[in-house]
């Protein structure tokens, strides 16, 4: 068995996983406790094939940079490592699922349905084109998109004609794939793999699904799917926080519906530790996409909140619980400090508001992520440094700031926890 750098894996040591002592290569119990593995994706050629009539349908606001992104993204990687994190990349898992013939053609047979080819010449070309590749090379055409110059097209396929002739993809680029938060997210010794909200994003949950039933690190490992993507309600990542090991925080969001919460939550109740999800509704925008966007929880009673979702210090909040046969009970409450101090039986809670709540310096700094952090142990996280504002007010309540650099990464309207999928945590002491 060959991994994706092409180095030999002798079969025997292929399930000689590195699970940090867990049982099952997924283990999250919190938002907080000390990161032992994470997925990232190093942004890539997806980012230069964004121009500016494509941007907005492909959720940015303007295009990085991509030699400075990537030297940013290194430096995040490289800050999570230096703090005791295996760093796994999202291509490499993905490359290292596909090597067998069999899966490799089912995988680009459903891309490119995903992707809008059924049958025909075009889906057959583009069939041929990605099957020649190493998975590799696959992965990271498929991530980059495919422009119409890339294969021999034979132009009279028809629904190539009817299209529009000047649009130079077949196959969109996949920008926010560096948001690997997104997608699926790691719930207890689970996932949840993502039906997302926009076109944009869709296929991206595609190659979580292949890493967990076909990499050998994750394959026949007991991991459990909670919600799988074959649903019509939508959810994503940045939205599902773990506050414990038995309380889950979603947003209800321009990208999370409450349907697909209420789902998820009925999963877990059943099969299980999580007895309690809050469903946070939060403002349905751009800037605000995630539940992660305007919240985080940084330490066992500490959270960043961005001081514009207060509104007066109400927020329409469910609290979910198990009800009788297989039903849910909620209760409707709106004062996050009280919901918060109940759910974690913590007596104070500090919220520190991003901005310092100043009314220019908060939204410039949310916008850039500053309520966005990812918290490496308890007390500890990873910022941007451009949010210098927030970054202070952290110190002051006494949190270890890590900051990395940020000028072009932040154009993707995501920061360190929308940039990070923590697939190993350890315990908190008091769960
Ligand atoms: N968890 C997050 O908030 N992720 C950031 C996603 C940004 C991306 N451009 C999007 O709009 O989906």
């Amino acid at each position: 068995m060959h991994n994706s750098t092409g180095v030999i894996i002798p079969e025997s040591h292929a399930n000689d996983v590195k699970n940090f002592g867990f049982s099952s290569p997924i283990h999250i119990t919190s938002e907080i406790g000390k990161l032992r593995s994470v997925i990232l994706k190093r942004p890539g050629r997806e980012i230069e094939n964004l121009t500016p009539d494509t941007m907005s349908r492909l959720l940015f606001d303007d295009i990085p940079y991509l030699p400075i992104a990537q030297k940013e993204h290194d430096y995040f990687a490289q800050t999570l490592k230096d703090n005791g994190a295996e760093v796994l990349y999202l291509e490499n898992l993905a490359a290292d699922s596909l090597n067998e013939g069999e899966i490799k053609n089912e995988f680009v047979e459903r891309m490119l349905q995903e992707s809008g080819f059924k049958d025909g010449l075009t889906y057959s070309a583009l069939k041929e084109y990605l099957l020649a590749m190493e998975p590799l090379q696959m992965v990271n055409t498929i991530m980059e998109g495919i422009r119409k110059t890339d294969i021999d097209l034979n132009c009279k396929d028809l629904r190539l004609l009817s299209e529009d002739a000047d649009y130079p993809f077949l196959l969109d680029p996949m920008p926010n794939l560096y948001f690997t938060r997104d997608p699926a997210a790691a719930i207890g010794e689970g996932l949840s793999i993502n039906h997302m909200t926009y076109a944009a994003r869709r296929r991206e949950s595609l190659f979580m699904e292949y890493i967990i039933n076909h990499n050998p690190r994750f394959a026949n490992q007991g991991v459990q799917v909670w919600r799988n993507r074959n649903h019509a309600t939508r959810i994503e990542g940045g939205d599902e926080l773990v506050l414990s090991d038995h309380v889950m925080a979603i947003g209800i969001s321009q990208r999370t519906s409450a349907d697909a919460l209420e789902d998820i939550a009925r999963n877990l109740f059943s099969n299980s530790n999580y007895d309690t999800v809050v469903g946070i509704k939060i403002p349905h925008n751009h800037a605000m996409m995630h539940l992660d966007t305007v919240f985080t929880m940084i330490n066992y009673n500490q959270f960043t909140v961005h001081p514009q979702i207060m509104n007066g210090g109400k927020i329409d909040m469910w609290i979910l619980h198990p009800g009788q046969d297989g039903r849910i009970t909620s209760e409707h409450r709106t004062d996050l400090l009280e919901v918060l101090k109940e759910v974690l039986h913590q007596s104070e809670l500090d919220l520190i508001p991003t901005g310092n709540s100043d009314p220019i310096v908060a939204p410039r700094e949310q916008w850039n992520d500053g309520s966005n952090t990812l918290a490496i142990a308890p007390g500890e996280v990873v910022t941007y440094d451009r949010n210098y504002v927030s970054n202070e007010m952290l110190r002051e309540h006494g949190i270890l700031v890590h900051e990395v650099i940020s000028s072009e990464l932040s154009r993707g309207r995501g920061g360190p926890r929308c940039m990070s999928m923590p697939i190993i945590r350890e315990d908190l002491e008091t769960n």
